[in-house]
């Protein structure tokens, strides 16, 4: 995906962590400066005496690029105001959050302290120094249990949606449209992920979370090493053919590439508001299916045992790409490899 003309520098917002960082290579490979911001209280802190987190230092090995990197939370607003005066920001990917599902029912506070109170501080320092691009890191989780599938954007979002995490991802998609609304001149792209998943081909960066992984594939990938004994399927009681939980599982690249398909809207003056856009591969694959397919391309089976239900799941995601196809000239990734 080529630059957009006069825009330069992309603030990155949570760019230490899987997608922010796979996203940085596809910024710089598209000749984009990019500045990250930081707290790393979800991925590894830069170690004693380095500029940059461990990932960030491998992102600039592989693309022989820069990244500048600033150790700060988005809720510290004179420092995040500073950052933006400093490198003259143009726009922002913003990927700050907490992510887990099953994590953000036990600790819904501190769920909607960093995702709602950090993405309204941002959104007022980028008011207060005149920068109104944003690509925003949503969830599918939005649409809480879809009534169809594929499920597009005229779905309704917010309704019984069933984790705290989810919710504030919904907050945060209605604080922009409010903003959008009262203010001219902004161009918001909420990017309504499915599940992301895979590494950069290189294998040089990849998901690597700290301490026990919340989500499917991390756990699979440790399992597989022998880092821990199996995986706990959770329920397997659902109303799915194998009675286990159906996502659209899409390669973290592809996601990648979508952010920089994103950035294209900026350069389109007759694009405002806030605008949304499923991102994933719109086929859906059961935790079942993931494990058999992970074992064969490992070539090693992974244990596993089906435990009970992980409060706030939904049984099934399946997205629409339609739109984003459309709109952002995505086109469908079905390299044999590429996803599962
Ligand atoms: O140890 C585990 C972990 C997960 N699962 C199941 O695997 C499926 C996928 O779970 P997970 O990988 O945690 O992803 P989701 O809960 O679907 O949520 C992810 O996908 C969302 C988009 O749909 C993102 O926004 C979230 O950040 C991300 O956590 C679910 O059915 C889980 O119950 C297990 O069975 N065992």
């Amino acid at each position: 995906m080529s630059k957009v003309e006069g825009l330069d520098t992309i603030l990155v917002t949570g760019g230490a962590g899987f997608v922010g960082s796979h996203t940085i290579v596809e910024l710089l490979k598209a000749g984009y400066k990019v500045v990250v911001v930081d707290s790393c209280i979800n991925s590894h802190p830069p170690k004693e005496g380095r500029d940059l987190p461990p990932v960030l230092e491998r992102v600039q090995d592989l693309t022989g690029q820069t990244v500048t990197f600033h150790h700060l939370s988005i809720l510290d607003r004179e420092a995040l105001k500073d950052v933006f005066l400093k490198h003259k920001v143009d726009a922002v990917i913003h990927f700050a959050a907490l992510k887990a599902v099953g994590e953000s029912v036990k600790r819904p506070l501190d769920y909607y302290h960093n995702n709602i109170t950090g993405t309204a501080t941002l959104l007022r320092v980028m008011g207060e120094v005149g920068v109104k691009r944003l690509v925003f890191s949503s969830s599918s989780t939005v649409y809480g249990p879809a009534k169809y599938f594929p499920t597009d954007e005229e779905h309704p979002t917010g309704q019984g949606v069933t984790n705290p995490y989810g919710r504030s991802k919904f907050v945060c998609e209605e604080m922009m449209k409010d903003l959008a609304k009262a203010e001219e001149g902004w161009q918001l792209v909420l990017l309504r992920y499915f599940n992301p998943v895979g590494a950069h081909p290189s294998g040089d960066i990849g998901e690597d979370p700290l301490g026990i992984p919340v989500n499917l594939m991390p756990y699979i990938a440790q399992v597989a090493v022998g880092r821990r004994e199996r995986i706990n399927v959770f329920g397997g009681d659902w109303d799915t053919p194998d009675r286990t939980c159906i996502r659209d599982f899409m390669h973290v690249m592809d996601l990648a590439e979508g952010h920089t398909a994103a950035l294209t809207k900026f350069g389109d003056p007759a694009f405002s508001g806030a605008k949304p856009f499923n991102l994933g591969r719109g086929k859906g694959v059961s935790v079942l299916e993931m494990i058999a397919a992970f074992s064969r391309a490992c070539g090693k089976e992974i244990p596993y045992k089906v435990v009970g239900r992980r409060e706030g799941d939904v049984p099934t995601m399946v997205a629409s790409c339609a739109l984003a196809e459309k709109e952002l000239g995505l086109e469908g990734h079905e390299e044999p490899g590429r996803n599962v």
